[in-house]
């Protein structure tokens, strides 16, 4: 069974409880990493935690709602290893799943409905990363973040998805 770490901000608290029903339903263990009340919080709080447990692999996948989405996932997006992505629709959602394997999904409960928000999780929860040229890219993202790492400083890529170095 995959598990599921969930946060939220103050904003987001009201829709979560029907995510987390939701995800219990369609089979996932979920934990709810706060907050925990709708008292005016920060959402850096909840994104970075939840981004920690699903970087270390203690949680396949992770679900962070606030207002918009945005600050949340933002945070999340701070964590290496992360690629969050905000959605507020499924195509996205979907898309983000197949070419750039996020393992982070972030809504916002200011802009999606409790319907909508569970069409976006089961179309997320439901497609799967292609690989492909597609892995090579989500590989560049992660050397992005390692600083030391100078793969791909000076690469360039050909259409016809050869690299070529610009050296
Ligand atoms: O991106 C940020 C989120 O949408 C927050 O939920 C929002 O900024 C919180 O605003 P307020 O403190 O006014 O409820």
């Amino acid at each position: 069974m995959k598990k599921i770490a969930i946060g939220s901000d103050h904003v987001g608290y009201e829709l979560k409880p029907t995510i987390i029903d939701y995800l219990k339903e369609l089979g996932y263990e979920v934990k709810d990493f706060g907050t925990y009340s709708t008292e005016r919080t920060d959402y850096p709080i909840y994104g970075k935690k939840v981004g920690e447990v699903v970087a270390s692999g203690e949680y396949d996948l992770g679900i962070v709602i606030c207002g918009t989405g945005v600050g949340i996932s933002l945070a999340a997006n701070k964590v290496p290893g992360i690629r969050a992505v905000v959605c507020s629709e499924p195509y996205s959602a979907q898309l983000s799943k197949m070419h750039n394997n996020t393992n982070i999904l972030a809504f916002g409960s200011r802009v999606v409905g409790p319907e909508l928000a569970k069409m976006i999780v089961k179309t997320w929860l439901d497609a799967t990363f292609v690989g492909g040229r597609h892995a090579r890219r989500v590989d560049e993202l992660g050397a992005i973040e390692d600083r030391d790492n100078k793969e791909f400083e000076n690469i360039e890529y050909s259409q016809s998805d050869k690299y070529i170095d610009k050296n």
